[in-house]
């Protein structure tokens, strides 16, 4: 049996696959907007998607500049460092300000505990579909900022794990990091194009169990169904020490966002606006009350 993840008020990898809604903003205050929308709607877990966020972005274009001229000065690394450090101050400042709107849960105190409905943190690549620009060293110094200055937060406020990119090759040093500041680490594979074949699936699962993955996660592309039944099959056979969460992108792939029976510990979905618009962060996610509803239908049990 996998371990259970305890993240406060929501428990991955036991009884069917907890809910998670991404906050893409774009503004702090849209983003605050979304986070108690979603939790009103009944989210397990809060995505916050900084890469997605203005004042994030804007750090990051900032210091793509800064980087490139200290290239050419020949002080790559120490003003990479000092500008990934500002992108996590921007970071930061974007956890707190969701960490504020959500409810505080008097009766989890504790490290995981305060603050209800538990936040991860996620910073999404280029290369990955996501907007954060950066090359590998970069995003490594910038998950390392934030998950200190993340450690140094009042409990309640703290994300309860932090998502690192298989591929961006610094998942172990990041896990050690987090793991030392208490938060977990949800492991991330994207292919935004395709879907790999079996033997690639299982073996990006076990590298991020030997990496320090908490939670094994794979977001892939879909061409024909049978892409999809090939991603259900690895879920369902994964025989790992840690929760699998797995989801097979746009229409084609939805299927895989409210199938409890083959193993996913976690999903996300939407939850419209006020307007009833839908932001996903991912094509194919649904609502959040259609995925309940899907989920409760399909059990299995
Ligand atoms: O990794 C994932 C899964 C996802 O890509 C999806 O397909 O729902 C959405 C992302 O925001 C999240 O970080």
């Amino acid at each position: 049996m996998p371990r259970v993840l305890d993240w406060g008020t929501t428990v991955i990898g036991q009884g069917g696959p907890a809910v998670a809604v991404s906050l893409t903003g774009p503004t702090l205050a849209r983003t605050r907007q979304q986070a108690a929308r979603a939790v009103a709607a009944g989210a397990d877990v809060l995505e916050l998607r900084v890469d997605l966020l203005e004042p994030v972005r804007d750090q990051v274009a900032g210091a793509a500049q800064g980087c490139g001229a200290s290239r050419a000065g020949g002080r790559a690394q120490e003003v990479e460092s000092a500008q990934a450090a500002r992108v996590a101050q921007a970071v930061l400042e974007a956890v707190e300000a969701v960490g504020a709107v959500l409810p505080g849960s008097p009766g989890s105190p504790g490290r995981r505990g305060g603050a209800g409905v538990p936040v991860l943190l996620t910073c999404r690549t280029a290369a990955e579909g996501g907007q954060a620009n950066v090359d590998d060293a970069f995003y490594e110094a910038l998950l390392l900022a934030a998950v200190e200055g993340a450690a140094g937060l009042p409990g309640p406020l703290r994300p309860v794990a932090v998502d690192v990119e298989l591929e961006r090759g610094c998942l172990e040093r990041v896990a050690r990091a987090a793991h030392a500041a208490g938060i977990d680490v949800v492991a991330s594979f994207h292919d935004v194009a395709a879907t790999p074949g079996e033997a690639v699936l299982e073996n990006v699962l076990e590298r991020m169990v030997a990496q320090g993955a908490d939670l094994a996660k794979v977001a892939v592309w879909p061409t024909d169904a049978v892409d999809v039944a090939r991603l259900l099959t690895v879920t369902a056979r994964a025989r790992l020490p840690v929760p699998v969460a797995a989801m097979s992108m746009g229409a084609l792939g939805a299927v895989t966002r409210v199938a409890a029976v083959f193993g996913s510990a976690l999903t996300f979905a939407v939850v419209p606006d006020e307007e009833g618009r839908a932001e996903p962060s991912a094509p194919g996610q649904l609502p959040l009350a259609e995925v309940r509803r899907c989920l409760a239908l399909l059990d299995g049990r």
